[in-house]
């Protein structure tokens, strides 16, 4: 694990050391959390939490709501409320529970019936509730969008939800840092999603693990706010923790205005610019891994695989398993071309769509949808396209299209205009592909089934699903009359005017305040549990392990997206690899693993493939594979979320990088005999005691397995350390402490005393000591 930096530092280095609340010898940190971003798909689990132990939202200044994955696109015309709107009975539940939660705890919302709500990374930075040097998180893998301010932003699980509800920080340790350097001018026709397509191209979805990517170079520095947010919303498709671009003018200009950041020209704006002015990496900052992309080899990319890394120039052919070198690659291809129905060898150009979706947190900002009206203006979306649909990313980027015509454009063409929320982007509302239709999106992840079961995504900029949309099928936009004009904007000097979109003027700011801040009232009450289910302390483990060769599981396949609109964390186990363990009709699919007669028993799951667990937070992933009983996972690495998801819940995941004693596991678990994993002596070993292979784990994580420990409770008897460090932080950056409509009734931050004893999840008392 990387330790303190002494010397020149890189910008996640400082934005990190800015936020150490406490650092234990082993490297594990107590980081102060600035901004939380809640929805409701990964908080009813977490709020029931605090309930259970009898806890409060520390910080709701620092705390904005809004609900977006279930919600219907379809008009709001006669909405009164989400419980009479919302059709779907899951979908509603999850939403009137985040109304009840919110209302509970005092948190400020954006519910549906308020211009304000939207996807939630499209909100936080067009409120200016993300700023620079801020801590962000949010239940929700894409967090990472909001390092584009130049903030360190990133994904967490529910029970981190949790944790940051009840203590505004979060137990953590340091990532690496990674560099993306593109440099040149970007070709016409090429946009801000291309070249985080071609990066994940280069690097792999693994590419980033452990890592933060900062994004720096000419090419980047000439991009607006909107096209930097695109990059980094899709740094966890090359599996980063996070993405980061280093704050400019481009970035100061983008928030003057805005309503929760420091009044442009106050004495508060002045002091933040000078701060967030210092926030650049260091000359001879160093880091652990460096790519070096020139800006012209990028093409309009387009993805034709199941992995964000499956991407080629669009004047390309679909590959085939001759052209990957790596075992894993080459099995993962085949797959890949049997799902999404292509044969290699085929032009890209080719391939027929059903359906085109332009939106998602990736690219449904203000200048997406321009530059996709751009190109459909006066034209007609051909007619072998089932539906076409543009979902703005919240209701702000919708009044501002409408105010700018766009949506006459695009409703003109051909397209459905919608209402906002993630849509398509994985469906959880009604706005899904039907099995095998194919579809040109906008979004971030081609996974198996995300946009519907058997749907197949090909992944692509606004430019080019704009293109597409006209031709019918994968199109190249440079094909197009006129598309420089539209997509072809010269990169601008770094010291240049930048071309943002005006913020929202003074007027327009306060006809929203003045709405309605809290969503309709209802009467649905929560249906989670009313008692904590428990962590059961972890030291051996000893049982029949399943053997999976698959690489990138991504957490869609462990659970996909309709088993996430549970509230509560139990009765996941039928969900668990839904798509991959059911045929079409519900039978069991004989040639999975896991309904193989021994392996139904299994505890342990031994994963072949590299990256298990990528794409998504929730937290329903490793719930669905500990109610199936599955308690460890050996595999030769994790997606980040995910692999500390399973701590959380008492889980524990090895990392075995070396293939050859990771194939001697996986092995001896195919022959269905017992293999024990030994926490304690951090081994593992056959069935008789012979020891298979030592592992590491870290010591913190070991000490709260082996105690069944709940790190909320040790938290909490650090509020000293936590009052002490809001202290300074209100003293050095007074704009991080609530302001405008978040400070509205609301007298200073909330004080919470600290919990007298800590408590387990499940409300036991716990006894072990632990030195911070
Ligand atoms: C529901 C949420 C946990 C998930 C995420 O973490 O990304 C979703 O937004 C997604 O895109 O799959
Ligand atoms: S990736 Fe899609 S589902 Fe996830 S937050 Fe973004 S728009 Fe919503």
């Amino acid at each position: 694990m990387p330790g303190v930096v002494k010397g020149p530092r890189t910008l996640y280095d400082k934005v990190f050391q800015d936020h150490i609340v406490n650092e234990r010898d082993d490297g594990t940190i107590l980081l102060y959390i600035d901004r939380h971003l809640v929805h409701e798909v990964t908080s009813p689990q977490a709020f029931e939490g605090l309930r259970n132990a009898n806890r409060q939202v520390r910080r709701p200044d620092c705390t904005l709501v809004t609900t977006d994955h279930n919600v219907p696109t379809s008009s709001r015309k006669n909405f009164k409320s989400a419980a009479t709107f919302i059709e779907e009975d899951d979908s509603r539940l999850q939403c009137t529970t985040l109304e009840d939660n919110v209302k509970e705890f005092n948190l400020t919302y954006f519910g549906m019936g308020d211009k304000r709500q939207g996807i939630v990374h499209i909100i936080g930075p067009e409120q200016g509730f993300t700023l620079p040097g801020t801590t962000v998180v949010c239940g929700d893998s894409h967090t990472s969008t909001h390092g584009a301010f130049g903030s360190l932003a990133f994904g967490i699980g529910t029970s981190e939800v949790e944790h940051v509800l009840a203590t505004q920080t979060l137990i953590t340790q340091r990532s690496k840092n990674m560099r993306v350097q593109v440099d040149g001018q970007l070709a016409p026709g090429v946009s801000s999603k291309d070249i985080v397509l071609y990066v994940i191209g280069q690097i792999g979805t693994a590419g980033g693990t452990g890592s933060v990517i900062e994004f720096c170079g000419s090419a980047i520095r000439s991009l607006s706010m909107e096209a930097r947010m695109s990059i980094c919303n899709m740094s966890i498709e090359g599996g980063a923790r996070a993405g980061m671009i280093a704050p400019d003018q481009i970035t100061f200009d983008y928030l003057k205005g805005k309503p929760l950041a420091p009044k442009v020209d106050s004495a508060e704006w002045k002091k933040a610019v000078a701060y967030w002015s210092s926030l650049k990496t260091d000359e001879g900052a160093k880091f652990d891994h460096d790519i070096f992309i020139d800006a012209k080899d990028i093409a309009p990319t387009v993805s034709w695989g199941t992995s964000p890394q499956d991407v080629v120039p669009i004047n390309g052919v679909v590959p085939g398993p001759d052209d990957f070198q790596d075992e894993n690659r080459k099995k993962a291809c085949i797959r890949a071309l049997e799902y999404m129905g292509l044969t290699a060898g085929t032009p890209m150009e080719d391939v027929v769509l059903d359906k085109v979706f332009i939106g998602s947190c990736t690219n449904a900002r203000i200048e997406d949808l321009r530059t996709a009206a751009g190109i459909v203006k006066g034209k007609k979306v051909a007619s072998n396209i089932k539906r076409a649909m543009v979902v703005p990313g919240s209701g702000l980027v919708k009044q501002r299209a409408e105010s700018e015509g766009l949506d006459q454009i695009f409703i003109d063409a051909g397209f459905e205009w919608r209402e906002a929320g993630c849509s398509m982007c994985l469906g959880m509302n009604p706005d899904i592909l039907s099995p095998k239709e194919r579809c040109a999106s906008t979004s971030n992840r081609n996974f198996e089934g995300r946009q519907g079961a058997q749907g197949r995504t090909h992944l692509m900029s606004p430019a080019m699903a704009a293109a597409c949309a006209l031709a019918g099928k994968l199109a190249d936009v440079r094909k197009l009359d006129g598309y420089q004009q539209v997509t072809g904007k010269a990169p601008r000097e770094v010291s240049a005017e930048p071309e943002v979109a005006a913020p929202e003027s003074d007027a327009d700011l306060e006809e929203i305040m003045d709405l309605d801040e809290t969503s309709q009232g209802n009467t649905v009450s929560s249906g989670a549990p009313t008692t904590s289910t428990g962590m059961p302390k972890f030291t051996q483990l000893k049982g029949l392990a399943a053997p999976l060769d698959r690489s990138n599981v991504d957490t869609d396949a462990i659970i996909p997206k309709q088993f996430l609109k549970t509230i509560k964390r139990s009765g996941l186990s039928s969900a668990l690899f839904n798509d991959w363990r059911y045929n079409e009709d519900k039978s069991e699919n004989p040639d999975f693993v896991l309904n193989q007669k021994p392996f139904r028993d299994a505890k342990i799951l031994v994963v072949q493939g590299p990256n298990f667990g990528c794409g998504s937070s929730r937290e329903h992933a490793p719930w669905a594979l500990l109610d199936f009983g599955i308690l460890c996972i050996i595999a030769p690495s994790f997606g980040d979320i995910f692999f500390n998801n399973c701590f959380k819940n008492g889980m524990l995941p090895i990392r075995i990088g070396d293939e050859a004693v990771l194939k001697k596991i996986f092995d001896e678990a195919s022959t269905g005999s017992d293999i024990e994993v030994d926490l304690v002596n951090q081994e593992i070993k056959k069935a008789d005691g012979t020891v298979l292979s030592k592992f590491d784990v870290e010591e913190f994580r070991k000490h709260c397995l082996v105690n069944g420990l709940d790190d909320i409770g040790l938290t909490m008897q650090m509020d000293d350390k936590i009052v002490k460090f809001e202290r300074r932080r209100t003293e050095e950056t007074p704009w991080l402490d609530g302001s405008g409509f978040l400070k509205r009734d609301r007298k200073g931050p909330v004080k919470v005393e600290a919990a007298p004893v800590p408590k387990t999840n499940r409300g036991e008392e716990k006894t072990e000591p632990l030195e911070w």
